[in-house]
């Protein structure tokens, strides 16, 4: 070859064995000259295409689902704990209302968990599967005719969004270029966050229509429907393609990511990406022995780097949830209406629209800031937003903030008390912000930090903490505000973003705009 870089065929395997028992090539003698390098550097940092923002697009319908699936609930359960008289389903009791919601986080917790094998057979197929589980959940809930079906229902539609959270980040971080890898993944958050936006207007929307929770559910299925037609276009990941032994489609995928035209690419070019799928390559040929289940949990606890892996994926995705925000997300209407707000749903769609405001903030933040430094700056602020809340609390009287029947609207408001509601409503919008800008999206990165070998289990198990932290919240913060009150509460969600913060100091790396194998290195140290 006249330039002495490689054609396209030379770089073909035809399959993982293939790839596994050949010997590293001597790269500086297949690859170009230094100019050549450094063109390919300039070229991987390049902003992303507009094929790029699409698949992104296309794959975080999901985390759309996500965020629609979880909040909708709230404006659902609205209607059904005071149905009309010609309803089948008879007002839900308080336990109900609990089990409904509840429900949705022990499946999700499940199928994160199951989401590891399922993806092993591709990222598309997960990805599919989940969207086909939304829609059958979303027709399910939406045709209940009792209580139990609407539990099932609600049961379906979490194993979808157990499913997407897991798969969809780890797909798009596998597809990302480096430098762009935190900004698209911050992107599938800010889908999760609009999704609970568009369930608080659409369950305003019908919440004077009588069983109005069937459209709001069914609704739920219409977002899946089109990723479904969309994922026919979706490329596999690459880096799954270069482990099956599909070298030929995973450069081509790549190409297509890096904006080169293969045909037409210059030496520089054609450098990059065998570079690129050589160092897939070699993260595939390290770790080929780990086919069976137990090797993968063997490798991911006794292993150095993957034990690393999961304590930081799998503490940031538990304490993203035991900081809290959910408690405010699903129970603000609650709180709010203890504070006599005239509209608590408005008010408590300012928590959803804060979060996702914030979420874009956090999107333009993360390439300039980073990761590290950037929750190492909000998680404080958490702290004290928290902290000022609760000393809004202290100064109102007792029975208004433990009383769990909202408003009382005959009691007239004593404007002191009134001023420090105004406490509480800022001081808990500046701690939305605070955890959007962070804590509310990087935990959702985690599948950098896993190698290939065992990405799909550490990435499953991480997301698994989420569920189950996400659980015990939802199950846990009334009975807190009853028993401790608001003020204790809120104390103890600040101390958690301490401790969390303390974590963060400690344990958590700069990982900005190193590639995937930079990073297990990093690890493995
Ligand atoms: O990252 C998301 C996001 O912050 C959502 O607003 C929240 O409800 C989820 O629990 C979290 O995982």
């Amino acid at each position: 070859m006249p330039d002495g870089s490689i054609e396209m065929s030379d770089i073909h395997r035809d399959g993982t064995q293939a790839i596994i028992n050949e010997e590293p090539r001597d790269d500086e003698a297949l690859l170009g000259s230094d100019n050549d390098l450094e063109e390919a550097s300039k070229l991987v940092r390049g902003e992303p295409g507009i094929w790029v923002w699409l698949l992104v697009v296309s794959a975080g319908i999901s985390g759309l689902l996500f965020g629609y699936d979880t909040a909708i609930i709230s404006s659902a359960l609205l209607q059904l704990a005071n149905p009309p008289e010609s309803s089948p389903i008879p007002a839900l009791t308080v336990g109900e209302q609990s089990l409904v919601t509840s429900i949705t986080s022990i499946s999700a917790l499940i199928s994160s968990l199951c989401s590891g094998p399922v993806s092993e057979y591709g990222r598309k197929k997960a990805i599919l599967a989940a969207a086909v589980v939304f829609i059958l959940g979303a027709i399910w809930q939406s045709m209940a005719g009792s209580v139990q079906s609407l539990v099932v229902g609600r049961f379906i539609v979490g194993l979808g969004v157990g499913a997407g959270s897991a798969v969809v980040p780890m797909y798009i971080t596998e597809l990302s270029p480096a430098h762009l890898r935190s900004r698209l993944n911050t992107l599938n958050t800010v889908f999760i966050t609009l999704g609970q936006i568009v369930a608080y207007l659409i369950g305003y929307w019908y919440s004077r229509t009588p069983f109005g929770w069937r459209p709001m559910f069914l609704l739920g299925g219409l977002p899946a429907a089109i990723q479904i037609v969309l994922l026919f276009f979706l490329p596999e990941s690459p880096r799954w393609l270069v482990q099956r032994g599909y070298i030929e489609q995973a450069t081509s995928i790549l190409a297509r990511i890096y904006g080169i035209k293969q045909d037409q690419a210059n030496a520089a070019e054609r450098r990059m990406l065998s570079q690129l799928i050589r160092s897939i390559e070699r993260g595939v040929r390290s770790e080929h022995e780990l086919s069976s289940t137990s090797a993968k949990w063997k490798s991911l606890i006794g292993k150095r780097g993957n034990r690393k892996a999961l304590l930081i994926s799998g503490g940031l995705q538990g304490f993203q949830q035991l900081c809290g925000f959910n408690a405010l997300m699903y129970f603000s209407s609650l709180i709010y209406a203890m504070l006599n707000f005239k509209n608590p749903t408005l008010t408590s769609l300012s928590v959803a629209a804060t979060n996702f405001t914030f979420t874009l903030v956090s999107l333009v933040l993360i390439p300039k800031v980073g990761k590290r430094r950037l929750l190492l700056y909000s998680v404080p602020m958490m702290a004290l937003g928290l902290l000022i809340a609760a000393y809004g609390f202290s100064h109102l009287p007792t029975r208004q903030v433990s009383s769990s029947h909202g408003a009382d609207s005959s009691k007239p408001v004593d404007p002191e008390s009134s001023f420090y509601a105004y406490v509480i409503l800022f001081s808990t919008t500046f701690y939305v912000a605070s955890y959007a800008s962070g804590i509310g999206n990087v935990p959702w990165q985690q599948s950098e930090f896993f190698p290939m070998s065992v990405r799909s289990l550490g990435t499953a198990v991480a997301t698994a903490c989420n569920w189950s932290s996400n659980f015990i919240i939802g199950e846990t913060f009334l009975g807190l505000m009853e028993r401790m009150g608001a003020v204790a509460t809120f104390v103890l969600f600040a101390i958690i973003c301490t401790g969390g913060w303390v974590g963060i100091y400690l344990g958590y790396p700069d990982t900005e705009g190193m590639n995937l194998e930079e990073i297990e290195a990093l690890l493995s140290r």
